[in-house]
């Protein structure tokens, strides 16, 4: 057989460097630490790039996977160094990124029955290795239950409240637990989530919401200063977002660290 062309490897003479190009949407298992049971499996969607100089015509996609298949224990947070290594040395690239993102379960257990079961929250690792300095971000979304103080404040009967997605960023110099995260985030809402709720599960929450009314600007300003209070974290952002349940819209609110971002 004819030798194959390798188109990809052919120069390009616009002289444009490509920021990122690689492969999205790879559904992959991966292990994950786990507070409470050591460690998780689940699935995720893995993103791949790389930088690509002005000069070459394209990436070699293949190489992408073949560095996933070769790596023959579980995916992990700590493996992520070493699959950017690798990525960057089989692609030949000056910078690599390798995002993950996956739905992370914990058991909760509801708050006057204790009736108990698995709710997921999403979880992305978000890895860069520039040359020799690696970067990594760990983002949760948790969802939680706000209630209005506006509408509490005037009107004669209930409030309007909705659920929210508080999504959180960090980079820490010392291991921060996804659990932490949204004990941080659940802690600050009018009430958190729960798989299971019986009448009496139901009648607390409702009461408990009532009682911790919650602007979107209270969950990031809460959040926040909880976050900047500690000394792991070198790098935050707070995204709080209500679906709310009397307009067509969101509220949104964020606030980003003023620290600036420490390079580890
Ligand atoms: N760069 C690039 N590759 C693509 C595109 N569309 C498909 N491909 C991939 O091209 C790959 C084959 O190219 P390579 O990965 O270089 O395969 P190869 O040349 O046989 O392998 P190497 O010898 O390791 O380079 C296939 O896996 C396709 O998925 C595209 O738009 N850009």
């Amino acid at each position: 057989m004819e030798p194959l062309q390798d188109v990809q490897s052919q120069p390009d003479d616009r002289r444009l460097p490509i920021d990122r190009v690689g492969v999205k949407g790879i559904r992959y298992p991966i292990v994950v630490k786990d507070r409470s049971r050591g460690s998780q499996r689940t699935v995720a969607s893995i993103n791949m790039y790389v930088n690509l100089p002005h000069h070459f015509k394209g990436t070699h996609m293949s190489r992408f996977l073949e560095v996933l298949a070769e790596h023959d224990e579980a995916i992990s947070v700590d493996s992520l160094p070493d699959l950017l290594h690798k990525v960057q040395d089989r692609l030949t690239a000056e910078e690599a990124h390798i995002e993950l993102e996956f739905p992370y379960f914990l058991r909760k257990s509801a708050p006057v029955s204790g009736a108990a079961a698995l709710m997921d929250y999403r979880v992305r690792f978000i890895g860069t290795l520039h040359k020799k300095r690696y970067r990594m971000i760990l983002e949760v979304t948790v969802p939680v239950t706000t209630l209005c103080p506006c509408s509490k404040e005037i009107s004669e009967r209930g409030a309007h409240n909705q659920r929210s997605h508080v999504t959180v960023r960090v980079r820490f110099k010392k291991f921060v637990w996804v659990e932490e995260i949204i004990e941080q985030v659940e802690s600050n809402a009018s009430c958190q989530l729960y798989p299971i709720l019986k009448r009496p599960d139901e009648k607390f929450v409702t009461e408990q919401a009532y009682d911790n009314p919650r602007f979107v600007e209270d969950m990031v300003r809460s959040v926040a200063a909880t976050l900047d209070a500690d000394p792991r974290i070198s790098w935050f952002s707070v995204a709080a977002e209500n679906f709310e349940s009397i307009h067509n819209h969101s509220a949104y609110a964020f606030i980003e660290s003023s620290r600036e971002e420490e390079t580890p």
